[in-house]
């Protein structure tokens, strides 16, 4: 397959990304420009970057390793901050935000979810899906909670510690848990990473239903072009630029895009693996899911709340 659809659209540096689409905008960034390091050792990692998230729309984030998606996500998100340009969640400058301002943003209005999952390994399920309002001292919605694990198909395991929980259940929790304080946006980075395929379309599937019937907006970090073709659009990133917006393509869409940008063995090399997985998965002798076994969490991989 080759050539895009009008609903994609190629982007070229200084173009802002999202300004001729309706619906309104959760979050946004202007200028968008982050350099580490000076001299020999400087890396731009994002080149003056304009773009506009829309509220109620799951929008995934993809490109080469190296090309920008973190430390988009993460300057978006409050938790790094820009060398210059402007960032607005719900139309406050996050950029300018100071050390508490942040910390209220967080805990108010970004839900998070890492590929770690980054659960506290002492608490039941249930109580790391409260643990964010306990912090924060909120009140407890137990009709939103109710209804949220039931989505989440979480009900017979409330009890149960993370270590008790398989990944894909695990990943489940932390989608609870960012949804629970009913955040403005939920940034995911990479949230299938860890996951294997029977276990990633149950968490993204429940992501998409968060879109579809409570209006939730998420941006989504991923190399899975089977993750991305969950999204209603697909921004692709090469280093730190946006090259292309593509509305609601399909997964041979998105493995068209890196085919045509000539990381043809990349996209080859994605397909092969997936079908290897799926291979084992699907193999009777094969026991239980592969997520299940060997998951490290990382303590500074983000934060809890
Ligand atoms: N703390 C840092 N110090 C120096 N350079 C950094 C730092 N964080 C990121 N970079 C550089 O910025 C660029 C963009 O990194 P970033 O992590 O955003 O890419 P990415 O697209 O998320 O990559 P990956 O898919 O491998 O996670 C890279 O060249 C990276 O080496």
């Amino acid at each position: 397959m080759t050539g895009h659809s009008a609903r994609h659209r190629r982007v070229r540096q200084g173009d802002a990304v999202g300004h001729d689409s309706s619906g309104p905008v959760v979050a946004r960034a202007i200028h968008l420009h982050k350099q580490y390091g000076e001299g020999e050792s400087e890396v731009v990692a994002l080149d003056d970057i304009d773009v506009e998230f829309r509220r109620g729309q799951m929008t995934a984030i993809m490109g080469p390793s190296g090309s920008g998606k973190s430390t988009l996500m993460h300057c978006m998100a409050g938790l790094d901050t820009p060398t210059s340009g402007q960032v607005f969640v719900e139309g406050r400058e996050v950029s300018a935000m100071g050390q508490k301002q942040l910390t209220n943003l967080r805990r108010n209005e970004i839900g998070f979810i890492f590929q770690s999952f980054n659960l506290v390994p002492t608490l039941s399920a249930e109580e790391n899906i409260l643990l964010p309002l306990q912090i924060a001292h909120k009140p407890i919605d137990r009709d939103w909670f109710d209804r949220i694990v039931h989505v989440v198909g979480l009900g017979n395991r409330l009890g149960h510690r993370p270590s008790q929980l398989s990944g894909g259940q695990q990943q489940r929790v932390a989608c609870a848990r960012a949804m629970m304080q009913r955040p403005s946006v939920i940034f995911a980075d990479e949230p299938t990473g860890n996951l294997d395929s029977r276990s990633s379309k149950e968490v993204l599937e429940f992501l998409r239903r968060s879109v579809r019937d409570y209006g939730q907006s998420i941006v989504m970090v991923t190399h899975d072009p089977r993750a991305a073709s969950f999204a209603d659009r697909v921004l692709v990133l090469a280093d730190g630029s946006i090259t292309l917006d593509m509305d609601h393509p399909d997964y041979e869409e998105i493995l068209d895009v890196f085919a045509d940008n000539g990381d043809g063995d990349t996209a080859a090399e994605m397909a092969a693996a997936e079908e290897t997985v799926e291979a084992i998965e699907d193999d009777p002798k094969v026991d239980g899911p592969a997520s299940d076994a060997g998951i490290v969490q990382d303590p500074d991989d983000g934060e809890v709340q």
